[in-house]
């Protein structure tokens, strides 16, 4: 179905961190030029909506499934909860427009393909072609890492790969983020006098620490459960029961969805599996990812097959100097720019690689996506 010109396009969930970190970028390249955008929420209909709103300049109720069909596409960031809602009625009530979303719930249906353009616009395009309407954004791991090290999928060199992630605390959500803030501050007041002295003892230091981090209060551990400020959590999303995460399932059934193979395709299914682990970085999601490739290719023909494959990825040679500098978080916050790095031959042999890749998970992992298949939707 191709749009009206100008189409109107409805923006449920803006104001949220996904929302505002898609609003920024679709200020910056220009997006709200090519659609009339009506903003909805769900706490504040009829007040006034953000400056992007052109001629329809009060919020609509986001529950108001006549207000919705009205749109030729809507796109949220409202939260799984408001999808399971909405969507269903939506459809129900004849609404045949596009759907964009960036919360998990729809991902694996059938008739819902997970979008990362960069990666999968073939899949993309095929869908479109047959009709395809809803358009939901991949796990922020998953599509960050393939982001980086598509290439080597596309080329069909992996047999299988293990991932151990290093994720921050923004794939909580905002109050996460708030919530690491305050254990450290929490932590740095403990010993803040035993750190300003030089002189003092570093296994005092330690174990006032360790006390501190064993009896925070449920005040600073409501988010996350347990302290995460100089600690880890290797466990992220639902306990599926058979030992898996539920983040680490996502790691198979998501890359193998979005590469248009395995389930519902007649390609095969490329094994993924490792640990998922929160860690006390703000909002960039790290994995350090074994290959096990199909033949043994020279590094550097893997080297130039990453660094080819998109505008965003940047290969970082291996040394410790380009390493600390270039793949880590503080680098990588804030920027579209997917640094994959660390990559060598493993000692188990010619055919195992290693790698290490970062990726901003609220850009390539949430918000990115999104808009980019708008503008796709949009032909611009
Ligand atoms: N956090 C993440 O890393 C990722 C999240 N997602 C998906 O995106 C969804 C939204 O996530 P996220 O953006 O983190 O959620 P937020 O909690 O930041 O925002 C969700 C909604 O909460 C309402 N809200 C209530 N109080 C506030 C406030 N003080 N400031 C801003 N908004 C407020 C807003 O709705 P209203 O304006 O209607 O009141 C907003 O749209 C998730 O549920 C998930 O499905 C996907 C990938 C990554
Ligand atoms: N689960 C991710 C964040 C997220 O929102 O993932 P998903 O979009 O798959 O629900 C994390 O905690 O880091």
């Amino acid at each position: 179905m191709a749009l009206s010109k100008n189409p109107l396009v409805g923006l449920v969930g803006w104001r949220g961190m996904v929302g505002s970190v898609l609003m920024d970028r679709m200020v910056s390249e220009g997006d709200f030029a090519h659609f009339e955008p009506l903003f909805f929420s769900t706490s504040n209909a009829g007040g006034a909506a953000p400056s992007m709103a052109k001629n329809e300049t009060q919020l609509q109720d986001a529950f108001d499934i006549d207000a919705l069909k009205r749109c030729e596409v809507i796109i949220t960031a409202q939260g799984g909860d408001y999808t399971t809602e909405v969507f269903p009625k939506l459809r129900a009530a004849g609404w045949s427009g596009h759907w964009i979303d960036a919360a998990s719930t729809l991902r694996m249906k059938d008739d819902a393909v997970i979008i990362l353009d960069p990666v999968n616009m073939p899949v993309i395009k095929d869908a479109l072609a047959k009709g395809g309407r809803n358009w939901v954004g991949g796990n922020c791991t998953v599509s960050c890492m393939l982001m980086g090290v598509g290439a080597l999928y596309k080329a069909g060199l992996v047999e299988w790969m293990s991932t151990q992630t290093y994720q921050a605390a923004s794939g909580g959500g905002a109050q996460h983020m708030r919530e690491l803030l305050t254990q450290f501050g929490t932590l740095n007041a403990e010993v803040k006098a035993l750190l300003d002295d030089p002189k003092s003892a570093i296994l005092e230091i330690d174990r006032k620490i360790i006390a501190k981090q064993r009896s925070l209060g449920e005040a600073e551990t409501a988010n996350f459960g347990v302290p995460l400020g100089g600690s880890l959590i290797p466990w992220i999303d639902k306990d599926l029961g058979n030992g898996v995460s539920r983040e680490e399932w996502k790691g198979m059934a998501e890359t193998n969805k979005i590469l248009g193979q395995g389930e519902g395709f007649a390609a095969p299914a490329v094994p993924v599996d490792g640990f998922c682990v929160r860690i006390g970085a703000m909002r960039c999601h790290s994995q350090a990812l074994t290959f096990k490739l199909r033949k043994d290719v020279p590094l550097a023909d893997i080297e130039a097959m990453i660094a080819a494959d998109n505008a965003w990825v940047k290969v970082v040679p291996n040394t410790r100097e380009a390493t600390i500098r270039d793949l880590t978080p503080v680098a990588v916050t804030g920027t579209l720019t997917i640094p994959v790095g660390r990559l060598r031959k493993m000692a188990m042999g010619p055919e195992y690689l290693g790698a290490f890749t970062i990726g901003d998970q609220l850009l390539w992992g949430a918000a990115e996506p999104l808009r980019r298949m708008l503008r796709i939707l949009l032909g611009q």
